[in-house]
């Protein structure tokens, strides 16, 4: 095949006007008598010669492929240990185009704490796809191999969890997934590790999904959502799905992530450096009842930590004594954490996820799973370490002041007053 059999053939000059060239102009009752003296006999051969001169060099639309994702996606999946990698315009995106690999019928498997939009999505679209969706905690192998059934084509996990940092072990979870039900997908939500710490494929799943918009990106700039597999035939549906959902990242957000892929070594080291430091310092802080943070022993999974990561990232979770109004004291006086969801970047973040990013979730679902008013969820960001624990300490004081708490009413104005 010739490239020129390759092209749509352009409308030749003596064509002139060509068919369909009013519409082409935005139909013909734009058209003003007089507007246009002379229609355009010179652009039909002119794009005609255009076609011939520039071959397509492989790339035909933006959707469908373009150098600046393929290289994203190249590097992406080299850092993930992956022969593949797919990316989308959003973590949920990836997600999303995950679960149209699924059938109706279908069960699906979720870790109990995972992500409230995660849950969210999964509980719409069962209804209205008729999928069953169980949530066990996967920390418990047991619990695991006892919910997967024939129908079960999906086991969908997150380590740690957000927002309660649960670690799970993601070698004995796809052990037990395999061999108890074959050809089940195994599907690990990397964002809060990054590659750099955590390499899921390597550890036995089939998928890893990752927020790039968190610590891939690094910079709080950019939506994006990646997907690296090693099986040609997931590769092959997931391409088409990527193409013809067309939930795809811009040229620009690629080459932005691009640039945030050439640091994440140096940030992931300097994120772990101060997300210990911050846990260990609220660890020993009289106002805090207990710190998650999957870096100290203390840790419920930490033999596990050590097993399956090369280190830790800047998610540090913890309870702060009393009720809901000191909890958001201490948000609302922080100085050099931000008060936001979204995590990853080079800023220090904090935020009350039962009324942020789990605000969605049913109410005693949240207190089963440890969701309560008082947990607070940090992601440690790039600053010196000193500012960032002055700041909490400041912010804990603040927290018990009778003075701050008489002048504000957290309550009626969280989060956004
Ligand atoms: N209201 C938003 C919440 C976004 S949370 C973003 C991120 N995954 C995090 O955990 O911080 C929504 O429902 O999408």
């Amino acid at each position: 095949m010739t490239h020129q059999d390759n092209v749509a053939p352009c409308p030749s000059a003596s064509q002139a006007p060509f068919p369909g060239r009013d519409a082409w102009l935005g139909g013909a009752e734009c058209l003003q008598p007089g507007l246009f003296k002379e229609p355009r006999t010179d652009f039909p051969s002119a794009l005609s010669d255009v076609c011939f001169l520039f071959p397509l060099q492989g790339y035909e639309y933006i959707r469908s492929g373009n150098p600046t994702r393929d290289c994203l996606e190249k590097a992406a999946a080299a850092l993930d240990g992956a022969k593949y990698c797919l990316a989308y315009s959003s973590g949920l995106a990836a997600l999303l185009n995950i679960c149209h690999l699924l059938k109706t019928g279908d069960t699906v498997i979720c870790m109990d704490d995972v992500y409230g939009g995660t849950r969210e999505l999964f509980e719409k679209i069962k209804e209205e796809y008729n999928l069953k969706v169980d949530y066990v905690d996967c920390t418990n192998l047991k619990e695991l191999e006892a919910a997967i059934t024939p129908d079960t084509k999906l086991v969908w996990l997150e380590s740690p969890t957000n927002p309660t940092l649960k670690v799970i072990d993601i070698q004995a979870c796809a052990d037990v997934a395999h061999r108890k039900q074959k050809g089940v997908l195994v599907a690990v939500d990397n964002s809060f590790m990054s590659p750099y710490f955590q390499r899921p494929l390597s550890l036995g799943a089939d998928i890893c999904m990752s927020s790039a918009t968190k610590y891939i990106n690094g910079h709080s700039d950019v939506l994006m959502g990646l997907v690296s597999v090693n099986r040609d035939d997931l590769y092959e549906r997931l391409k088409f799905l990527q193409i013809r959902l067309g939930a795809v990242p811009s040229p620009f957000d690629c080459s932005m992530c691009n640039r945030g892929l050439k640091t994440l070594h140096i940030r992931m080291k300097l994120h772990f450096h101060n997300g210990l430091a911050v846990a260990k310092f609220l660890e020993t802080h009289p106002r805090v009842e207990k710190v998650i943070y999957p870096g100290l022993s203390s840790h419920p999974q930490y033999p596990v930590v050590l097993k399956q990561c090369t280190g830790v990232s800047g998610m540090v979770s913890f309870y702060i004594k009393g009720k809901k109004e000191n909890a958001i004291a201490f948000l609302k006086s922080l100085k050099v954490f931000t008060l936001a969801f979204s995590l990853g970047g080079y800023e220090s973040l904090a935020e009350h996820p039962a009324t942020m990013s789990h605000g969605t979730m049913d109410p005693d679902l949240k207190k089963r799973l440890g969701i309560t008013d008082t947990l607070i969820r940090l992601s440690v960001g790039l600053e010196d370490e000193e500012a960032l624990i002055e700041d909490l300490d400041q912010a804990l004081e603040a927290a018990v002041s009778e003075e701050f708490l008489s002048r504000n009413n957290p309550q009626s104005t969280f989060p956004m007053g």
